[in-house]
């Protein structure tokens, strides 16, 4: 038999939670609950959403608007793409921001390496093969990121950095030994704030570290 989620009754279930039942009523709670006590944003900032079109940053979107109509954050909200030129990777995901511009009703600005760099990644390929083109790609990306924001006007980022990229992030500072890095990883997971890294002073990051759900 179909077991029905216990808060709404209707939707059919999709996790069991030990402190709550119904996944999605409990993850809007944490994240508007992390939003508000960590003061992410103040009523008119314009924020960008980061949107590569994958599962996470198109969560980040659906949760954002939703949140801002239903608590009345007073947010401007628009998506910012950032096209790396990877034929056969990016080009897909762009269709699935621009579906993301019509279902949530923000504008989408797109930018591509070509434009802000004169260099797509598959030129960048080309010319220094493919050790280590995942380092460039990066290191563009979230400065694309930044030049984008600013162009736009936007006064924050938000990125759909999880708590798995953070372990992910973590482990790799570990392995490589990376001090510094892991002290700044710290301060990111502790705060949900990222200051005088690469990402500048506009760059807020949502995670999923809210304080536990009251029983
Ligand atoms: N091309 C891009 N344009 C705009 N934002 C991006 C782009 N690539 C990554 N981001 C932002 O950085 C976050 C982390 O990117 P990462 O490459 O680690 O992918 P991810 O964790 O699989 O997320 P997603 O599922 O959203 O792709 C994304 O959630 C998104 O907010």
């Amino acid at each position: 038999m179909v077991k029905l989620c216990s808060t709404c009754n209707k939707e059919r279930a999709a996790l069991r939670r030990p402190k709550t039942s119904c996944f999605y009523q409990a993850l809007e709670d944490e994240v508007h609950r992390t939003i508000v006590s960590s003061r992410l944003f103040t009523r008119g900032e314009r924020v960008a959403v980061a949107a590569s079109g994958g599962k996470d940053s198109t969560v980040l979107a659906h949760m954002l608007t939703l949140l801002n109509a239903r608590h009345d954050y007073g947010l401007d909200l628009f998506l910012l793409s950032i096209d790396e030129g990877i034929s056969g990777y990016r080009d897909d995901s762009l269709e699935t921001v621009k579906r993301n511009e019509a279902t949530y009703g923000i504008p989408l600005k797109v930018l591509s390496y070509e434009e802000l760099y004169g260099w797509s990644m598959d030129a960048i390929v080309r010319q220094i093969g493919t050790k280590n083109n995942c380092t460039f790609c990066g290191v563009f990306r979230r400065q694309a990121l930044d030049r984008g924001a600013a162009l736009m006007k936007a006064d924050k980022i938000a990125t759909g950095h999880n708590a798995d990229d953070v372990a992910e992030t973590v482990l790799l500072n570990i392995l490589r030994g990376d001090v510094p890095r892991l002290a700044a990883q710290r301060l990111t997971h502790e705060t949900a704030w990222v200051e005088g890294s690469p990402w500048q002073s506009t760059h807020t990051l949502i995670c999923s570290h809210a304080p536990p759900l009251p029983t």
